[in-house]
């Protein structure tokens, strides 16, 4: 017999088959075993926005393999929900199915919905246990768990740099530092992202298309682009293949206003001090836009400013083999005057990406919720 908590494992695999599709909604896995724990009955995903989550899948393919799961343990990477959103409540399809026991990984983090599931299934006579692999769930939901109880994306930055720290050369040429081996796997990032983000600086000296075409996704995330003065050419590549684009600004302009919303962007504007766009109120607006996860791929001033305001989860850092000397840094931070206030980071892998390495670090104390 398969040792319990595998099944919850088995649920966590399938739950990330969602990445890249479920956005908004959380990355969740179902898995429905006998009572004798021996036979998997049913196993599904979150599919889109908007069709079946976990659990219907999962009582779907239970179904469609003529299988009775009354009596049977649910095992569920998240809390299943109560609520009437575009899909009706995974709770009652549980309860109407006849399942014996849900063990969930962990509650929804949504405060206006936690526990309600939980308890409506307990109401209904099913057995509810929570626990297993939690830490796992939540990570792999981390912009869901950020955007549930912060209100705001998990913000990733992810620099390409020469092993000395240099984004670009002095004299501004940045392209290629990193492998096209390195490029696919940060589109790979890019893609289980609601929202790519970038600053005008890099729309002008790269005219990037920052979409995802060096892997399969099954939609893409749109661009968001910080610019105050709307400076972004009417023909930037990114412009050009028709995906959502959100141009925040600072200082209002009708005409190029008029001419970035003729070719599909929206504009929104949200000065701040210096006459540069708030970049905490662009955060919670994502939010209410349903970002979790936000990829960053901007120049150092940008990335300075993210960081000095304390805006930023977590570094996702390619480092080339390779030395440029004279350049441009990951970031624009300083001046700092003791090194106590450097942003003090943690580590969370080291992995080869073709000859490059890439590192993932989350900045001291943001830890999932
Ligand atoms: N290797 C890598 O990983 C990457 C390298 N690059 C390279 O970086 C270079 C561009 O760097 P950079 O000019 O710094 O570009 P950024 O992408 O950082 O854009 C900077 C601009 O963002 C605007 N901005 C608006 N609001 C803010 C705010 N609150 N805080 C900070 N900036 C704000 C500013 O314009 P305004 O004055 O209008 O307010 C600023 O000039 C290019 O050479 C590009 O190739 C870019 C991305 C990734
Ligand atoms: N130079 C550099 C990167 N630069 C980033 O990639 C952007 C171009 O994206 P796209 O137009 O979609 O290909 C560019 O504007 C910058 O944000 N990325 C990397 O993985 N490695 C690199 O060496």
């Amino acid at each position: 017999m398969q040792p319990e908590p595998l099944y919850m494992q088995q649920a966590l695999d399938l739950a990330a088959r969602a990445v890249g599709l479920s956005e908004p909604n959380p990355r969740v896995g179902c898995v429905i075993v006998s009572a004798d724990g021996r036979q998997v009955l049913g196993a599904g995903h979150t599919q889109r926005a908007g069709e079946a989550h976990a659990e219907v899948m999962a009582l779907r393919d239970a179904a469609a393999r003529g299988l009775s799961v009354e009596g049977a343990t649910a095992w569920v990477t998240l809390e299943p929900c109560s609520h009437h959103g575009r899909t009706g409540p995974c709770c009652d399809a549980l309860i109407a199915a006849r399942i014996g026991k849900v063990v969930a990984a962990v509650a929804d983090p949504n405060p206006q919905v936690a526990g309600q599931g939980l308890a409506r299934l307990r109401a209904a006579g099913i057995e509810v246990a929570t626990g297993p692999l939690a830490r796992e769930s939540r990570e792999l939901n981390i912009g869901f768990f950020s955007r549930m109880v912060r209100g705001t994306p998990w913000l990733r930055m992810k620099v390409a740099a020469s092993l000395d720290g240099k984004t670009a050369l002095e004299n501004g040429v940045s392209q290629w530092i990193t492998s096209e081996a390195a490029r696919a796997d940060g589109h790979a990032w890019r893609a289980r992202a609601g929202a790519v983000l970038t600053g005008i600086g890099t729309v002008l000296e790269d005219d990037p298309r920052l979409d995802v075409r060096h892997e399969d996704t099954p939609r893409q995330p749109f661009v968001v682009i910080v610019d105050s003065r709307l400076e972004t050419p009417p023909s930037a590549r990114i412009l050009m293949d028709g995906r959502p684009t959100l141009v925040y600004a600072a200082t209002p302009d009708g005409a190029r206003q008029a001419a970035l919303e003729r070719r599909g962007a929206t504009v929104i504007q949200l000065p701040g001090p210096g006459g540069k766009v708030d970049l905490a109120a662009m955060l919670r607006d994502l939010g209410q836009r349903g970002v979790n996860e936000l990829h960053v791929e901007a120049g150092h001033k940008l990335n300075g400013s993210l960081l000095r305001e304390g805006l930023v989860d977590e570094l996702l850092v390619y480092l080339a083999p390779k030395l440029v000397g004279l350049g441009q840094g990951m970031a624009n931070v300083g001046p700092l005057t003791e090194l106590a206030q450097a942003t003090a980071l943690d580590f969370l892998s080291c992995e080869r990406v073709g000859p490059d390495l890439r590192l993932l670090a989350r900045v001291r104390g943001r830890d999932p919720f």
